[in-house]
């Protein structure tokens, strides 16, 4: 067989391979979602009264444990007390990602009764070093669907309603008011007031995590007469001042500590226990490997939302009130004129044309490890954009480029997504001699060259 037959039926197999895909993933969602719909109300659960043979030897590890069988509030059955009040209860994850894997593994193993997960996005390969409930096969795949599936091969007894949408004001409340606990295991802050207002209105206890670099943090809000997050945090912080994974980035086990413990807090709630958490914070660094719990302020009365006279009586627009969106996805930044960017097709033409230019790159010196593009780059972080040794280094290399030249140095600034780059050429503008350089952004950034000119240049 030829070379190029053996190429096209490659090329063959992997297209009917994402065919199957899609249509694996379609019979799935068909299957999660049999008496699911989103818009119609949940079937109430059963309360048990008595475990099977099956289940008593399932959970038997756990049916065994002292503690849980003397303080279990709620139901008084026997000895299993804490499994049929665990087995009664509903907990609703939001975000099937870092820290949504590892609490929905836990508490579809320990048999809660039903498992709600929300998630509007697919599985990508960057997300399967922290969330681990997804395969390499489930990449394409809505998250909620694939983290209910794999939930399902664990306990199958489980009921799971995967939820493949964006929570958001108009349909919060009616999800959230069908469970008994919530589990914030988002990633951004317009879901956090969200998640909090829908909880203090409906009632529930709010489980929250945040897991970013080595750092993780816990605490319950809403439980027990305890605080919740408005209380502590009436505004929201500036939205330049947030960092998220993708960004920031995390290390997997970070998530899988704070979601692991997210999943036990909602197991002690569930079981009828106090929660460890409500009016605490913990605040975990893996580096150090270290533990610290906090105290925070309590309830305020004057809280908008939890206090004695609230003004927050129905869910807002939180996207505005944040100033940021609900999700992560990539935001493009328009803060340059047409004439100051060039693209990356034309980016490219000046290198086959062997031009003569300066390429600065604004990424940090990690990421320029990752990749980088090896024409005459010079480095100069986006948070050093400001340091005057900085600038002077790059003002040498400008001179180091331009000689003798009386022409105007072009000099090209790249980032990953072409974000900060159009910041660091605004900056740029106003300490350069604009006599000598004409300092233009690489629209796209280094995502749009993977994208557009070399399918074998790494993305991150
Ligand atoms: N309002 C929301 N409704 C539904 N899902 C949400 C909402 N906000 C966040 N999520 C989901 O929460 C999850 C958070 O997961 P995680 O923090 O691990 O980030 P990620 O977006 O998957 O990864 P990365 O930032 O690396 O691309 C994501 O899967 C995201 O889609
Ligand atoms: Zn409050």
């Amino acid at each position: 067989m030829s070379s190029d037959e053996l190429s096209r039926l490659n090329d063959e197999l992997r297209e009917k391979e994402r065919e199957i895909k899609r249509l694996k993933n379609l019979l799935e969602q068909n299957h999660l979602s049999q008496n699911t719909n989103q818009a119609d109300p949940l079937n109430p659960l059963s309360q048990r009264k008595r475990l099977t043979n099956e289940e008593i030897s399932r959970y038997s590890r756990q049916l065994i444990l002292p503690e849980i069988g003397v303080q279990g509030k709620e139901f008084i059955y026997n000895n299993h007390i804490c499994q049929l009040s665990i087995s009664s209860k509903s907990v609703l994850i939001v975000g099937a990602g870092g820290l949504g894997c590892p609490s929905a593994v836990y508490l579809a193993a320990a048999g809660i009764g039903r498992l709600g997960i929300v998630d509007y996005d697919e599985v990508e390969l960057s997300n399967l070093h922290r969330q681990v409930l997804h395969s390499e096969a489930k990449v394409g795949v809505t998250k909620s669907v694939s983290a209910a599936e794999a939930c399902r091969s664990l306990n199958s007894k489980v009921e799971y309603v995967p939820y493949h949408l964006q929570l958001d004001s108009s349909n919060a409340i009616q999800i959230i008011q069908e469970y008994d606990i919530v589990l914030d295991a988002s990633d951004n802050v317009a879901t956090r007031y969200l998640l909090n207002d829908a909880c203090v209105l409906t009632k529930k206890p709010l489980i929250s995590g945040s897991a970013l670099r080595f750092e993780g943090q816990l605490t319950v809000y809403n439980y027990a007469n305890g605080p919740c997050y408005r209380c502590l945090f009436p505004k929201p912080p500036p939205p330049e001042t947030v960092t998220n994974c993708s960004d920031g980035g995390v290390l997997g086990v970070i998530p899988g500590i704070i979601g692991s413990l997210q999943a036990l807090e909602a197991l002690k709630i569930a079981a009828g226990q106090e929660s460890s958490f409500s009016g605490k914070l913990l605040m975990f660094d893996g580096m150090e490997g270290t533990f610290h719990k906090i105290k925070l302020r309590g309830r305020q009365p004057m809280c908008v939302v939890c206090g004695d006279n609230p003004s927050i009586t129905t869910l807002i627009d939180y996207q505005q009130f944040c100033g940021a969106r609900a999700d992560d996805k990539e935001k493009s930044l328009n803060v340059l004129s047409p004439e100051d960017r060039i693209s990356v097709q034309e980016y490219r033409d000046i290198l086959n044309a062997k031009k003569r230019h300066l390429l600065v790159d604004v990424r940090t010196s990690v990421e320029m490890e990752i990749c980088k593009l090896p024409t005459s780059v010079h480095n100069l972080p986006i948070a050093d954009i400001n340091k005057t040794d900085k600038i002077n280094e790059l003002k040498e290399a400008i001179h180091s480029v331009t000689s003798d030249s009386m022409d105007k140095l072009p000099v090209f600034v790249v980032c990953r997504r072409g974000n900060d780059s159009q910041t660091a050429v605004k900056q740029l503008r106003t300490c350069l001699d604009g006599g000598r350089v004409e300092v233009k952004d690489i629209r796209g950034g280094l995502h749009a060259w993977a994208k557009s000119i070399d399918k074998d240049f790494p993305t991150y």
